[in-house]
């Protein structure tokens, strides 16, 4: 091995001894290359003539097998300059002379020494890579964990949607074990723990393990001194108690020699799975040394000693990296690591008080119970009331009875400074617990009360104010943090990138837009995506606003509002929706908005800036197409509607006017309306005429009063626009806003033609309905 590695490492001193190998034994004149043939025969000729020469050469061969690195491109780019050279040279120099017969063979040795130096260093490279492969094909590190596309972080839609999915289940090495069906049971966990053979330290059933193991250290870290102490263990109750204490010793066993030589370690950034190797890395740890310790079998000495000599069982709290283990990961884990921080504190300082009161109560025993006011009376729970003690001298609260001997003053004084030093260390750590797992609630209640202080030095109206509130209440429901993009700026850009990728996925994945997107171009977008909330009725964009960025629809929904005045809602867009971008992307021609799009409820939008956008597809022309089809076919889409709308209200438009004085009636019809029976069809049809006639006589409607924005200024035949006040009851007796439709102008000479006629808006105090109606003189005078 030591050979091998000394062989494949280069060193700067063989290129010297091959360099003054070179300089001694070769002084090549140019141009002196020799060809295959003569190469063969100047070899042979060695062979036979200079075998002490050769034998010489060949041991400098063999003591510089370790070609150094410079020295071996070197060679291999003068054998390649050599070779391109003998390609165009090789048929033209020639061996010339008999007296470069030396310097050719010396030539040849050297090619041939450089030959076996390149197949060496090609083998090499070929085992390195070799290494390097097999050592990438092992599972990923939790770092890469969310870049690696086989783990379904890639962004492309279909593994996107394969990525949810994916279940938990992590397949069994399946060269040693067929999948575990049913791998969410615990027990189906258990199994495939079983057919790894190794363990990941990160998994559940580790942790679990590890709380059973820690839970049976607690359990030796207080009844060891608590049964040394005060007389808990009777007789009686031994039995019991060293049932307790083998059930633990026999999980502590367990540990040490099933569970902590399998787990996974990490080494040079990969996970190491190899169970040998996972063994060998576990003895090697300071940790293996305490945990058989922690086992040692003093208790074999309660044969001599008897049971209730409970010190022998001392070793057993060397196990204490468990403990911290235990909360380390636990720590990881949870998503409010505060409380386990201050679980952890706690225990310390109830540990330390309990250490204490066994010392009081073993103290008080040595003096004698009761012999005075200052060691325990003996009246009571020992155990409560020493404890008792131990947490009023620690905390230095209440009033403790004052020590009469010197021992007395010396425990005192230890317990003081215990409770000065100890105490105040952890106490300290339970505040800064506390202090960080409030402090984002604490910044953002103090930015809410600085910006309605602000609103309300402005005098903004209250309703606003009231707006501003709702949205940093939403906010924060949503978000638990005002400002995103602080935490994510700590970390690095990969980092970042996964991290966005995780938590946009859900919304990604139902961005139709994406599917067909390159995904190298959603990576860098989906950094650049900014999280907004709009509250109800809130407009995101107006219609004709420059467009300066685009936005997708993480929940909630938005509705795009159309038609004459935006009253028609076009389309309402829902998760995973995208809008905003005809505008940026300058489709028509002119970067303004074409719709109005209002949030409908709470949404949760993501905003894209149109440099961001810009700077992400100039890169990716397919991307560019892909949005600018989508939002031509937008475009399209709103045009035929507009196309549509105006041809519906063509169909439904209405004739009105002031009635026309009828002409005169013509003579011969009164002559002819007395000859015929005043009841027969043809005097009804000369006195009230046709049925069509009748119908648009019906439509000339006595309308509204004329007001002064009754306005008629076009010309002949010219549509134009006014607006008519119109009262409900002078319309028609009508009672319906639409009948504004019906409103006309009061010219007597005029009838109007309504074309097209804004809807309802709304009533005035006056008890007028508003409307605007487009019109044009059918006929006038
Ligand atoms: N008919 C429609 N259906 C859905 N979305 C639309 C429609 N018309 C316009 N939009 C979107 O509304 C957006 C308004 O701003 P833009 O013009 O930048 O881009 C527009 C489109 O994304």
């Amino acid at each position: 091995m030591a050979t091998k590695s000394t062989a494949e490492r280069m060193v700067y001193p063989e290129r010297l001894e091959l360099d003054s190998l070179i300089k001694i034994n070769r002084q090549p004149p140019a141009g002196s290359w020799c060809n295959e043939s003569q190469l063969c025969d100047l070899q042979e000729t060695r062979q036979q003539r200079r075998p002490t020469e050769i034998s010489g050469l060949q041991s400098v061969e063999t003591t510089i097998l370790g070609i150094p690195m410079l020295l071996s491109v070197r060679s291999l780019d003068d054998l390649e300059q050599g070779n391109a050279d003998r390609q165009s040279t090789i048929s033209t120099n020639i061996y010339r002379s008999s007296s470069d017969e030396n310097s050719c063979i010396l030539q040849a040795d050297g090619q041939l020494f450089i030959r076996q130096r390149i197949r060496h260093l090609v083998r090499a490279f070929t085992e390195r890579a070799q290494r390097i492969r097999r050592r990438l094909e092992l599972p990923p590190t939790p770092s890469t964990v969310s870049s690696d596309p086989e783990d379904g972080n890639d962004l492309r839609p279909p593994p996107l949607f394969r990525r949810l999915q994916l279940t938990n289940c992590e397949s069994a090495d399946s060269s040693t074990c067929a999948p575990v069906a049913g791998c969410h049971s615990f027990w189906g966990r258990i199994k495939s723990i079983h057919c790894n053979r190794t363990l990941d330290p990160q998994r559940y059933e580790y942790i679990s393990w590890l709380f059973v193991v820690m839970l049976c250290y607690m359990y030796n870290c207080w009844v060891i001194p608590l049964r040394n102490t005060f007389p808990y263990q009777t007789a009686e109750n031994t039995p019991i108690w060293l049932a307790l204490d083998y059930s633990a010793d026999a999980i502590y066993f367990l540990d040490v020699a099933f569970i902590k030589p399998r787990l996974k370690y990490l080494e040079e950034g990969f996970w190491v799975a190899d169970l040998s190797l996972t063994r060998r890395n576990y003895i090697q740890k300071w940790q293996f040394k305490m945990d058989v310790l922690s086992l040692m079998p003093l208790d074999l000495l309660y044969f001599i000693f008897g049971t209730e000599y409970l010190m022998l069982r001392i070793p057993r709290l060397l196990k204490i990296q468990t403990f911290w283990e235990f909360f380390d990961r636990v720590d990881n884990m949870v998503s409010s690591p505060y409380v386990v921080r201050m679980a952890r504190t706690l225990t310390y300082m109830l540990y330390l008080i309990h250490l204490n009161a066994c010392a009081y109560y073993a103290f008080s025993t040595w003096k004698g119970l009761g012999t005075n006011s200052w060691v325990f009376s003996g009246k009571g729970s020992p155990y409560i009331r020493c404890f008792y003690f131990a947490t009023k001298t620690a905390t230095s609260i209440g009033k403790n009875p004052k020590p009469e001997t010197e021992e007395e003053s010396l425990f005192m004084t230890c317990s003081w400074l215990m409770g000065v030093f100890v105490f105040a260390i952890l106490i300290g750590q339970m505040r800064d617990i506390v202090v960080t797992a409030t402090r984002s609630q604490t910044e953002y209640k103090k930015l809410v009360d600085e910006a309605l202080e602000y609103m309300r030095c402005l005098n903004v109206p209250n309703h606003l104010q009231e707006r501003v509130k709702l949205w940093f209440t939403f906010t924060w429901e949503q978000q638990h943090t005002l400002d995103e993009s602080r935490i994510m700026d700590t970390l690095p850009h990969k980092m970042k990138t996964d991290i966005a990728i995780n938590v946009h996925i859900q919304t990604l994945s139902k961005v139709q837009l994406f599917h067909d997107c390159d995904e190298a171009l959603l990576r860098e977008l989906v950094l650049k995506l900014r999280p907004v909330i709009f509250l109800p009725g809130d407009f995101i964009c107006r219609k004709g606003e420059v467009g300066k960025q685009m936005y997708i629809v993480k929940t909630g929904q938005v509705q795009v509002m159309g038609g004459e005045n935006e009253s028609e809602v076009l389309a309402t867009l829902t998760e995973g929706s995208v809008f905003g971008e005809i505008s940026l992307l300058a489709i028509a021609g002119c970067n303004r908005r074409t719709a109005t799009v209002r949030s409908r409820g709470f949404s949760n939008l993501f905003v894209l800036r149109k440099a961001d956008l810009n700077e992400a597809i100039a890169y990716y022309p397919d991307a560019q197409e892909i949005l600018k089809k989508k939002a031509k076919q937008l475009i399209k889409q709103n045009a035929d509607r507009e196309r549509n709308n105006k041809k519906e209200q063509e169909m439904a438009e209405v004739i009105i006017g002031n009635r026309v004085e009828a002409p005169e009636t013509p003579r011969l019809v009164h002559t002819v309306m007395q000859v015929v029976p005043a009841n027969s069809p043809t005097a009804h049809l000369l006195k009230y005429g046709s049925r069509s006639t009748r119908r648009v006589n019906n439509t000339w409607l006595n309308c509204a009063q004329p007001t002064t924005e009754n306005q008629v200024v076009d010309h002949v035949g010219v549509p134009s626009k006014l607006t008519a006040l119109c009262r409900p009851m002078d319309v028609c007796n009508s009672e319906a806003s639409h009948q504004c439709n019906h409103a006309s102008h009061n010219s007597d000479q005029m009838q109007v033609k309504i074309i097209n006629s804004m809807p309802h808006i709304g009533n005035n105090e006056d008890n007028t309905f508003q409307c605007m109606v487009t019109v044009h003189r059918e006929m006038s005078q």
